[in-house]
This record gives C-alpha cells, structure tokens and sequence, in this order.
C-alpha cells in the first residue's frame, strides 16, 4: 500500500537520526491527522515538519534515543554516508554526531538530506560533501552545484560546510552588509562555490587563546550568523587544500568576488564551563558596554556592528586595491616626519570611505596637534588585531589579562561624575594626556548671590498678566499660547520637543554674529565702566539689547514637565569634561548628537556686581580664572544702572559644567540666549547655551565669548586663540599653526590601538566637519 510505503519510509529516514518507529509512528499519526493525509507536506524538506514534530513533543525518550544514537553500537550500525553539509567531528565514540539531539544540548539536528536523497542531494547540492570513512574521520569535496534548499540555507562557499537556516543568519536587531530588502546578509543570487578574494587568517594568537588540542571537550565556536551553531573543527581531514579548515584563532574574515564579507569570530571553551551560545545581539551590546567603559571617549552611538561593517569595508578595499602609491608615500612620511614619536609606536588607521565623503582624498587634510597627529593607512590586518583586543577582552579565562588591558585603557586621570550629584545626570571628566587634575571649585547647579549683587525673586514682582495661573499640563501644546509667550512675540520660543524655534534661534544667531546690524544701547553712564574707573566721556561703547526667552514660573499653573520649562529643568544631555589636544586645557563635550536649537547649559556662577568683579579681577591677577559673563542684555531698560545692579556670573570659585566651555571665534556651535525663569526684572537671567546647528557625539561645545583680541585694556588678559576657525580673530597667532598635506596618527604612549584608532577617527570626523 502506498500508505505503508511511505510510512516505512518516513520510518527510515528517521532512523538516521536514532529515533526508532515507535517513536515515530504515533507522531506520523498526529501529523497526517493534522495534514488532512496529505503526505506532501510530511515529506518535504527531507520530513522537517516529522523532524520538528517529534523534537517539538519533548518526548525524553527521543532524547534518550538521540544519546542511544551515540553509542557505539548506533555508530558502527547506523552510521552512513551522508551528504549532509553539517558536519562530523569525526572523534568516534564522544564526537558531537549530528544525529544526536544535539551534544551541546540544545539544538536539534539539522535539517539535511536523508539517506535516501544522497544522490540526488550529491549532485545537485553540496557546496562541501561530506563523507564518513570508516574511521569517521571526514573528508571535502567541492561539487560545483547548487540546490534550492542550499540558496535558502546560505551556505558559506569558502569554508566549512555548515548549514545556517535563513532564520538563523537573520541577526536579531541588525545585520552585518544587510540587504535592505530581506534583511540577509548575503544575497540569494550569490554565485555558490565563489572562492573568496581572500581569506584573512589572523596572526598566531596568544596561547591562552588557541583552541586546544585533543581532548574531546575542546571545540571551537564560530559566530558565523546568529551564533547558534557550535561545531568541533579539531579533527577534519581535508582534501580539497583551496578549502581552509579554520584555524585555531579568532576572527576570520573572507570576501567573494561580489563584495560580500563575512567575519567569524571563533572561539574556543572547555564543555564544561557552562557555556550556552549567546544571541550575537547580546554579544555585541557586551562588547559595546565593555568599549565603553574601557575606553571612556568612544562616540556612546558605537556600535561594533558598525565597527565590523568599518572592518569588511576595509577589507574589501584593501582586496581591490593592489598598489596604494599614497600609502607607501605616507608610510615612508611616517618613519621620518613623527614629532616625538617612536616608529613603533605607530599605527596606521583605516578610515572608512564614508568619513572621507567617498573622496579618499587627504591632501587638504591638517595635522591636529603634536599629540595627535594622522595617517590614513587602511591596513586590515591591523584594524583586525584592534578587534582581537576586544575580543581578548571577552575571555572569561583571561583574567589577568583582561585587567591589564583595563589597566592600560583607562585614562590617565578620571572623575566619575564632577557633579558630585548635583546634576540630574553624572557628567565625566576624562584626561588622556596627562594626569592633570581639574581645577579647584566647588560644583553648583544653580547660580548663587556672592552678597553685594541686588538679586530678589519677589513674586509680587511678577504680574498677573506675565505669567499663566489658570494654564495646566503643557502650555506648548494648548491651542491658544498662554501670557508666557507673550514675551516672544505670542508664540512660544520652544518646539514642543523642548528646541529653540527654528526662527527665533536664527534671529539670535545672526545678531550675535552680526551685532552692529542690531540694536545696541549706550549708556551715559556705563556701570562697566565705572567698575573699571574709566570714565569716558559720551556713551560708553554699547551693548547689543538681547531677545530673551520666557519660561513659565513660579505663579504658573503649568506642570514643570511643560514644554516652556527647559531651562529650569537643568541638564538633560549627556556631557563631558575633557582635556583638549589643541592646547586649550579643558573643554566640554557632549556624548550624544544633539538637534539643532538643543539646551546644553547655563552659565552658572556666582552672582557678583560689575564693581565686585573688578575688585576680583585686581586681587587675584595670578589666578587661571574662567571668563566671567556679563548680564548686559537689557541695561537700556533702565534710566542709568546702579552697581549693584549691574550683575554678572563669575564661575572661578563656584560654578557649573559651562566654566570648561572653551571659545571659539564666530562659528561656534552654541549660542548664549538670556532667559527669564524667576523674575521680569532684567538685571539678572539665566544665559542659557542653545546649539546653533546639529552638534555630533564628541564634538567638542564652544561657544564665543566675544572678545576683542586687540582690546589690551581688557581687565581679563586675552588668550592666544587656538580655535582654528577660519575667521579666528586671533589670526596672528592661528596662521602660525603648522599646516600639512598629510595626515599622520601618533598612538599616545600606553595607549591601545583600539584607543588610538577610536580617538583618530573621532577627530578625523571633527576635521571634516570643521575645515
Ligand atoms: C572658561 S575657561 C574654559 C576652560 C579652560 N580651558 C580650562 O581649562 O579650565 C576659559 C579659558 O580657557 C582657555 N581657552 C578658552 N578658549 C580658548 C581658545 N580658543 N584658545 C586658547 N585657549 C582657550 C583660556 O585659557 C581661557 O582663559
């Protein structure tokens, strides 16, 4: 009978896996019940659907029969020839068969071709045909055709035979050179049997590391899609030499003709240490965190994904292109030309294209600093020893090593969180030039009065029809603008996604770059001047009459959550302090891309009268001290200011994150904009930074202090500008600057090339956005 035939068959072919009929058939029955008989669906796919039944039930016994198949009785009886693409390890009795249920326990056997398909399966699909010797020892062949059920399960041409479900190569949150169609990392019309342009095979790596000989509960993981396949590649016999057995290492990565790469991270771990493959997304996001904690200055939007995505972009290059005249050129540059650098001490870095706009041009290109300076010199095989550092990282049998690592990661000096609490969230400091430490002061949230400044927040002082007692939730969202607004103009000077409008921020900016074209006012009586005993005769020298920014406040019905409270609600964006390269000391950078028109921070200090200031200023003529600012944006308000009303924030002794925000002449990225949080009266605000364009992760926060260069007078000496602006007003001592037409990269001392090469890259990226 038709029915008993097939029935024997689908018995037969489940034998191969060591599961006997009687754990076959009441399966079978369910599944034709199911199938309605129909017999199509059971059969196909060498009887995957019977397969997943019977594995599905979780029967102990099918487990049982699995480990019976082990035995050495299944072995000498049941073993056939098999054109499986998985894979024995071919150790005998303890070999991880691929009949079992899986000795790693936790998969089920591969799909694969049943006895029966051999032929079939022999000549129309195994990439790598594996066939079982006596001594169970396996031998490669290479067969130069292909097979539907080989295109759906990627089968990767230059090396082991190992069969990835589609499923199993789709990573769980992004792919590796995804398709943006399908999401695979390789695509199905990829020509089977492709020999890769090349195959990197790491340098030896250190032994901790080898996979061991020998023993059977030594195997290599490969992570070649999802990591969920773990195979023992010890104990392979090739015969085909063109098809590399791995080697005992790390990484390896191979490209077609097409361009497709593929990187396999392997890994070798006793059986017994509990080891159960990770998704390869938890792998990465381990790796991301450890970067980050080691190496403090990575951009917090690293990812290794794209760190490897850099890496395959390399290496492509690097297959394509034979003679790289320039490289030589800067190789021989580097050797000769390294200020205060040891020719060992070098590493060349690999710049992805897309930092380099596709032009891969570097001769405009200028040298940073003496600490860092440049060289783009795609070296794979370098880049890949970065990654092997990571990796080395990884290895929980390595601790000794992996501490030193940490120990030669770190900075030279750290603070975590410089705040000490006093902000919402911990803000860095980070020095990796030297162990300088940060400056004495005291950390303050909000400005404080010194003493003589006449600061009242009084709130009689705010009038009923300045502020919005009725108003609740969210002002920015109500159909009508409350009173707040009023002060710009009827609209609130907030998006509701908490950013300065789009308008109202490019009338700042243009005032700011383009005061003379804006309304100043001049006193008879400048307290600016009287502080400094110049009495001038006429008006002083004017100051710009500033648009401000009106929050809602204390006698607003509003939630503090409203979108017209950003400034009072303090910082919310994740800064660092860090010790520049150029030579400005420290500076403040952010840690995340930051829209345009985001909130950075106030200009905290303490509150000082002009006269104070002065004093200040002549007593401690010794003292590094911040640039005090001046509260001036609405002096013309009012007839003639008294002293003590005549205010300004001094961040020497008490102050905020802003005190580290180095100048930068005319295109800096942020832009001081007044606010008004507890009171109407205009003596003192809030100077609120504001980004004035799109500001990426490590970018380094400047904003223009507005000094006059040429003032000698000024009671605050000037520095020697090294903003590197092109329209530096300091541009005697920027044009001194050396400029070069290369670019070459120094590794600092101590310092790791993954270090190195994050730092290089970050500033390379600052370069092109600057000049
Ligand atoms: C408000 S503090 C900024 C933080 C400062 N870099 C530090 O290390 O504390 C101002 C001082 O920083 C330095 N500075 C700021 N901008 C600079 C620039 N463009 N070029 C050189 N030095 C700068 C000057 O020494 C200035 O007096």
């Amino acid at each position: 009978m038709a029915g008993d035939s097939k029935v024997a068959k689908a018995c037969k072919a489940m034998k191969i896996y060591g599961i006997s009929e009687e754990t076959v058939k009441p399966v079978l029955n369910n599944l034709l019940n199911v199938f309605d008989n129909n017999w199509k669906f059971i059969e196909d796919d060498d009887y995957s659907a019977l397969i997943d039944a019977i594995f599905d039930r979780e029967d102990p016994k099918c487990k049982e029969e699995a480990q019976l198949s082990q035995s050495p009785k299944d072995e000498t009886t049941e073993a056939k020839p098999s054109s499986s693409p998985q894979y024995y390890n071919g150790k005998g009795k303890n070999s991880n068969s691929p009949l079992s249920c899986s000795v790693i326990g936790q998969t089920r056997p591969s799909k694969r071709c049943s006895s029966d398909q051999n032929a079939e399966c022999a000549t129309l699909s195994p990439l790598i045909h594996v066939e079982e010797n006596e001594e169970t020892s396996v031998s490669l062949k290479k067969v130069r055709k292909t097979s539907t059920y080989e295109r759906e399960t990627r089968i990767v041409p230059w090396r082991e035979a190992k069969v990835m479900s589609r499923d199993e190569f789709l990573l769980k949150d992004e792919v590796l050179y995804s398709d943006e169609k399908d999401h695979r990392p390789f695509a199905d019309d990829l020509p089977l049997l492709v020999d890769p342009l090349a195959v990197i095979h790491p340098a030896p790596a250190p032994p901790a590391l080898l996979c061991e000989e020998g023993p059977s509960d030594v195997g290599c993981s490969s992570f070649g899609g999802n990591g969920s396949e773990i195979q023992d590649f010890n104990h392979l016999h090739v015969e085909d030499k063109e098809i590399a057995v791995p080697e005992p290492s790390q990484i390896e990565i191979a490209a077609s003709l097409k361009g497709e790469i593929k990187i396999a991270l392997i890994r070798n771990l006793p059986q017994q240490s509990g080891f159960r493959i990770p998704s390869l997304g938890a792998v990465l996001k381990t790796v991301e965190d450890k970067f980050l904690k080691s190496y403090k200055v990575a951009h917090p939007g690293f990812s290794l994904l794209n760190l490897l995505k850099d890496v395959c972009g390399c290496y492509l290059k690097e297959g394509t292109i034979s003679v790289d005249v320039e490289r030589v050129g800067l190789r021989n540059v580097l050797s000769a030309d390294v200020p205060g650098g040891r020719v060992d001490d070098q590493i060349n870095i690999c710049i992805p294209s897309n930092l380099l706009n596709g032009q891969g041009n570097l001769q405009n290109l200028v040298r940073v600093s003496p600490q860092i300076s440049w060289s783009v010199a795609p070296n794979p095989l370098e880049f890949l020893h970065c990654i092997q550092e990571l990796n080395v990282n990884q290895n929980p049998y390595d601790v000794r090593d992996r501490e030193k690592m940490e120990r030669q990661q770190s900075p030279l000096y750290y603070v975590d969180d410089i705040t000490r609490g006093e902000e919402k969230h911990k803000i860095s400091l980070v020095n990796d030039f030297s162990s300088e430490t940060e400056p004495a002061f005291k950390y303050i949230s909000q400005s404080v009065n010194s003493g003589n400044a006449d600061v009242k927040f009084v709130l009689a002082r705010i009038a009923e029809g300045d502020c919005c007692p009725s108003c609740f939730g969210d002002c920015t969202s109500a159909l009508i603008p409350c009173a707040c607004a009023g002060e710009t103009g009827g609209e609130f000077a907030y998006t509701p996604g908490g950013l300065v409008r789009e308008d109202f921020l490019e009338k700042c900016i243009s005032m700011n770059q383009d005061p003379q074209q804006h309304i100043h006012f001049y006193c008879n009586d400048c307290p600016l001047e009287r502080s400094q005993d110049k009495y001038v005769l006429g008006t002083c020298k004017g100051h710009l009459l500033m648009k401000f920014i009106k929050e809602c406040w204390y006698r607003c019905g509003c939630h503090m959550k409203c979108g017209n409270r950003v400034v009072q609600r303090g910082i919310s964006v994740k800064l660092q302090v860090y010790m520049t390269p150029e030579g400005k000391g420290w500076g403040l950078r952010t840690l995340e891309d930051m829209p345009k028109g985001s909130f950075v921070c106030e200009y905290v200090g303490e509150i000082v009268s002009n006269m104070d200031l002065f004093e200040r200023n002549l007593r401690n003529t010794s003292e590094k001290h911040t640039y005090p600012v001046l509260l001036d944006a609405d002096w013309g308000s009012e007839g003639i200011l008294k002293d003590e009303d005549a205010l300004c924030l001094d961040a020497t002794y008490y102050g905020n994150v802003a005190r580290f925000i180095n100048h930068r002449c005319c295109d800096a990225n942020m832009i001081e904009i007044p606010v008004e949080v507890e009171t109407p009266d205009h003596h003192y605000y809030h100077l609120a930074f504001f980004t004035k364009r799109k500001v990426n992760a490590l970018e380094e926060l400047t904003w223009d202090y507005g000094i006059d260069f040429s003032d000698l007078n000024h009671p605050i000496k000037a520095f020697k500008c090294l903003c590197r602006s092109k329209f530096c007003r300091n541009m005697k001592h920027s044009k001194s600057m050396p400029f070069h037409s290369h670019l070459y990269f120094t590794k600092p001392a101590g310092k790791s090339e993954v270090f190195a090469m994050t730092l290089a890259v970050c500033e390379l990226e600052k370069l092109l956005l600057i000049d």
